[in-house]
């Protein structure tokens, strides 16, 4: 468990660590260690004793350390590949038991700052510098070792609040926490952010009322809480919240830093008592820093340097309006900010933090190789167990979206139903009835391949932002991600079909043998699912749904051409021939067609009534007419089968190109 670290946080915690008692390096500006708790026989061991044996930030707490960071943000504008830098050869401390407010105007890079800190920096991001955690490079256990709150709250909010903690639980903590344990753990959490009275309420999505802003937040909260990080990333825990909840979650974050944990937040206009918990601040402008240090020193930066803020005004409104840029005086904003960075880089405020960083990296390089055990024996859970938790929740998201489930299911029964009266008993055995046979065939084909191929047209762009954010902390690989979509949709795109052919094929009066029902429904329930790959790959592909629909409906147009009923398998111009291959949709008409055409004979030539219909007198010469071959029937169910698994592997590729890129 989480244990105190030897100094006590509070409003004076110091920059600095503790003197080594090996008698390491002796400056003056180290604390009296009689100011704080005194410390047990294992604590008042220094980090360079403690390398002797395993040592672990999760038990002991952790001092992150920066040095130069530098980040530059890759973007394009007109076309030209240009870097733009963000955030400016930066230097900062945080020792264990700080709660540390980033502060600054909109724009001047706090979010950014912080995204580099906690190892979560966006693709087009490129970050330079040195970051430790007590004195080890920052990399990938970041995940492991840290919470991270982003600004937006994502959530799955179909789902309850103890639902998605029990989930989330499931996907965090190591394998070897048994389910009683990881309830208790989140009855704890619960009751410690206040949720326990809406355990049971919807979080609340697509227009439905659920939690309120605060609520969310705090279950956000709670969420970073549940794998007991020794340090915290928030940004903007209290944007939108009114000042009760604000000052709620704030008290809940003082208290976990009074207890060893290290918490960072970007924070807005904060209120006076908001502003008085946190015991560090950081004010970022322009990308530099403008003063890091305790809080309450802060006033006291500014007052040397000529600013003073007026007793009428909260010190934080104070220093972002000093920071900010005023409009029409745009220069004179530029220059008030250069003169505060300038000055606090060769203030006394910034040696004391430069000490820290000294330190810090001093220890990292001294003491290798050193263990760092960030979560001793961690476990994590089995990938089966994962993608089950991950398929529970995307299934119960989608039985609980009625506009997903039961109106669709209502929807395609209504058209099979609409399909089966237009159809109605259609006759093999006349020249009309050939003609109504291969319209219900096209019917049967298309009602199967458009709309479960626009249904799921919104499947991944909606759920990216979470996907991304999950896999980014470290919860699944996006292999189970894909897998686990997929088989959430599953029953849906096996019972749609299954209901649809029960229902039109025999109010059509298609070929009546079990086993040309069987096949029929069989195909039908593959050319859904090789549409329904078709749409996920183009889900996969795109940013959103209208740029995906921009290329989707061109790709209908060759799929419909090519279906085999309007243009010959024989005559199709070469331009477009090459899409035949991919035309399930003339693989699925063909091999229907077979399935009711084989061995029919003696349909009647009486053509009186119509002289415009060719005479064809048995089931091979209605295949004929349109260039289908009976031997094609297996080749045709074949190809299907390989179109739908290489859909769903293209679809994961695009995915885990969207990975590479977040
Ligand atoms: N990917 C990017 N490409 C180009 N510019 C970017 C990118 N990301 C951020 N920026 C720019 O970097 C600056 C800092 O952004 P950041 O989000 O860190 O600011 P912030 O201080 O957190 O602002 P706010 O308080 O409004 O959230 C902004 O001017 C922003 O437009």
């Amino acid at each position: 468990m989480f244990k105190p670290r030897n100094f006590g946080p509070s409003e004076n915690t110091p920059l600095l660590p503790l003197q080594p008692s090996n008698g390491g390096s002796s400056t003056n500006n180290y604390e009296n260690p009689s100011d704080f708790e005194p410390l047990d026989a294992s604590q008042s061991l220094t980090k360079k004793t403690r390398s002797y044996s395993k040592w672990s930030p999760m038990e002991e707490g952790v001092t992150l350390a920066w040095s130069d960071l530098t980040v530059h943000a890759r973007t394009k504008i007109k076309g030209k590949l240009i870097y733009k830098r963000i955030i400016n050869s930066v230097t900062g401390a945080l020792k264990s038991g700080s709660l540390a407010a980033i502060m600054g105007a909109s724009g001047a890079g706090k979010s950014t700052l912080m995204a580099a800190l906690g190892y979560r920096q966006t693709g087009e991001m490129q970050v330079d510098g040195d970051i430790v955690i007590n004195g080890r490079p920052i990399g990938s256990y970041m995940k492991h070792l840290s919470g991270y709150m982003p600004q937006e709250d994502l959530f799955v909010g179909s789902l309850t609040v103890l639902e998605h903690m029990n989930i989330m639980a499931h996907l965090k903590l190591d394998r070897l926490i048994s389910s009683q344990e990881k309830s208790l753990k989140i009855k704890t959490i619960l009751n410690q952010l206040g949720l326990r009275r809406c355990a049971n309420t919807c979080i609340g999505a697509r227009g439905h009322k659920g939690l309120s802003g605060g609520e969310k937040k705090r279950l956000a909260f709670a969420t970073e809480l549940l794998n007991d990080p020794p340090i915290l990333f928030c940004d903007e825990p209290t944007t939108g919240l009114d000042s009760y909840s604000a000052q709620k979650i704030v008290s809940i974050m003082s208290r976990m830093s009074t207890n060893g944990k290290t918490i960072l937040c970007t924070i807005h206009q904060p209120s006076s008592a908001i502003f008085g918990m946190f015991t560090q601040l950081i004010l970022v402008a322009d990308g530099r820093i403008a003063y890091m240090g305790r809080r309450a020193t802060a006033i006291e930066f500014f007052e040397d340097l000529g600013y003073v803020c007026p007793s009428s005004y909260s010190p934080a409104d104070f220093f972002i309006k000093t920071l900010s840029t005023t409009v029409g005086h745009e220069n004179n904003s530029r220059m008030t900010v250069k003169k505060i960075c300038d000055h606090y880089t060769v203030s006394d405020y910034a040696k004391e933090v430069d000490v820290v960083v000294q330190y810090e990296f001093h220890m990292g390089r001294a003491e290798q190789p050193r263990a760092f055990e960030m979560r001793q024996n961690f476990k994590s859970p089995f990938w089966l167990h994962t993608l089950y938790w991950l398929t529970y929740r995307a299934f119960k998201d989608s039985i609980r979206n009625p506009s997903v489930q039961t109106l669709r299911i209502l929807q395609r029964m209504g058209i099979a139903l609409i399909v089966g009266l237009s159809f109605y008993s259609t006759n093999f055995f006349t020249q009309k009835g050939i003609q109504a046979v291969q319209g219900a065939i096209f019917m049967f084909v298309c009602e199967n391949t458009f709309n479960p191929m626009y249904s799921v047209l919104a499947e991944f762009p909606e759920n990216i932002p979470l996907f991304v954010r999950e896999f980014r902390s470290g919860l699944y690989h996006p292999a189970t991600y894909y897998v686990s979509r997929i088989l959430a949709l599953l029953p849906g795109f096996l019972i749609e079909p299954l209901l649809f052919a029960s229902i039109a094929y025999w109010i059509a009066g298609l070929r009546s043998t079990s086993y040309a029902f069987l096949m029929t429904t069989l195909i039908t329930v593959l050319t859904t699912n090789v549409s329904c790959a078709c749409g996920i790959m183009f889900s996969c592909a795109f940013e959103s749904v209208p740029i995906a629909m921009a290329y989707l409906v061109p790709f209908d147009y060759l799929l419909m051409v090519t279906s085999g009923l309007f243009v010959k398998r024989g005559t199709i111009p070469v331009i477009i021939g090459w899409s035949r291959y991919l035309s399930w949709m003339m693989y699925s008409t063909e091999s229907i067609s077979i399935i009711q055409w084989q061995s029919i004979r003696n349909i009647s030539c009486d053509i009186q009534d119509d002289d415009s219909l060719p005479c064809l007198s048995d089931g091979t010469s209605v295949l004929d007419q349109y260039a289908f071959s009976e031997d094609n029937l297996a080749c045709d169910i074949w190809n299907m089968f390989f179109l739908l698994i290489g859909f769903h592997l293209l679809g994961y590729v695009f995915l885990w190109w969207k990975t590479k890129r977040a």
